[in-house]
């Protein structure tokens, strides 16, 4: 008999059918408590579960006792609770790579946004008050040859130190936990501390996964080291940033603007202040949000689950200890 899994997103219909050759799905609409009741069979039986945005921590666990693996549509894994996976024996998968260009694109979209104000522009164009030559009140700041700091240098961040080297000549810093020998190879980079970033940086560029470290890594004292000039790019997870900071930051001009893919609560709520603020580019959290890319990582969620429940992982496991 084949193994049980639940599926708590939509998958395009090839990837469903490969999915259904291995496995008895049930689909479901998310994760909430209802739909974990109403569900209950399912659960129980279930060997595996993909999706994504959803949390699964212990309380969810204990409704899935065969459960043996998760495989998650993201790179991402702030959602899971690894502990409690890792101690019931359930391996995580995730999708990295596969998404990492694209990441890259995103936040090298919001640096030039943010800088030239292209959406202000635009938004100003639409309403009717492009009536003659532009004067210094439309102009924005240079991106070339910029300095741009890199706060994790991981798979997007290394992806985003290529693209503002070679593309744009800008100088790179960067902080991480470790030193990165590549980014210092082939882009130059410097790696620095983090109040050196921040003092340096005319944009300072969030890749950093969300973990007990990262919350609120940036908050007022950090953003007070900023220049006065300097654009900030948040497309790592929101809680990396104090939002209650950031706001207040931007309302006193102790920075330039902010570039955001990504926010403490999501979807950003419609009375948000950032939301006011011409100097704010506001995304939908559509980092790696193009067709070709979320094909290729429903597709590698699905690759991995298959994986994972046949004992065949090669890759994208988080914690590979429960493998041994
Ligand atoms: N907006 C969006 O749609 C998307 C957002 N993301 C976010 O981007 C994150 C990064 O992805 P990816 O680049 O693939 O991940 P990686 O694991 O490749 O890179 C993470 C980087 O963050 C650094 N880091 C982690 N903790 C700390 C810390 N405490 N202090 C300093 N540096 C730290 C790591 O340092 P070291 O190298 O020293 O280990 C590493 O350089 C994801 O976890 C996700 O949250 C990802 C995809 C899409
Ligand atoms: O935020 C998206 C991810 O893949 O992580």
């Amino acid at each position: 008999m084949k193994p049980s899994v639940i599926l708590y997103k939509k998958l395009p219909d090839d990837l469903l059918t490969r999915l259904e050759s291995h496995f008895n799905v049930t689909q479901l609409s998310d994760l909430s408590p209802e739909t974990v009741k109403q569900n209950a069979e399912a659960f129980a039986n279930a060997q595996g579960i993909l999706g994504s945005s959803e949390k699964v921590d212990e309380a969810l666990l204990e409704h899935a006792p065969k459960l043996r693996a998760a495989s998650t549509v993201s790179v991402g894994y702030d959602n899971f609770d690894v502990d409690a996976l890792t101690a019931r024996g359930i391996a995580l998968m995730h999708t990295p790579t596969v998404l990492t260009e694209t990441v890259a694109d995103t936040m090298m979209t919001l640096v030039l946004a943010t800088a030239r104000r292209a959406v202000e522009g635009a938004e100003r164009v639409k309403a009717g008050e492009w009536k003659g030559s532009i004067g210094p009140d439309w102009f924005g700041i240079d991106v070339h040859h910029k300095t741009l700091g890199i706060l994790g240098m991981g798979r997007i961040g290394l992806a985003l130190a290529q693209r503002a080297h070679f593309g744009f000549s800008m100088p790179i810093l960067y902080n991480a936990r470790r030193h990165h020998k590549e980014a210092e190879e082939r882009f130059d980079a410097r790696y620095c501390d983090l109040d050196t970033l921040l003092a340096e940086s005319d944009f300072v560029c969030i890749s950093l996964p969300l973990t007990e470290e990262t919350h609120h890594m940036i908050g007022a004292e950090q953003l007070a080291k900023m220049k006065p000039s300097a654009i900030l790019i948040n497309a790592g997870r929101g809680p990396v940033i104090d939002e209650k900071a950031l706001i207040q930051a931007l309302q006193a001009g102790t920075i330039h603007a902010a570039g955001l893919d990504v926010f403490e609560q999501e979807p950003l709520p419609v009375d948000s202040p950032l939301l006011e603020m011409p100097n704010v580019v506001a995304l939908p959290h559509i980092g790696s949000a193009t067709h070709e890319t979320r094909y290729n990582m429903a597709a590698c969620a699905v690759d991995n689950l298959i994986a994972a429940l046949t004992g065949d992982v090669k890759e994208n496991c988080v914690n590979p200890q429960v493998l041994k």
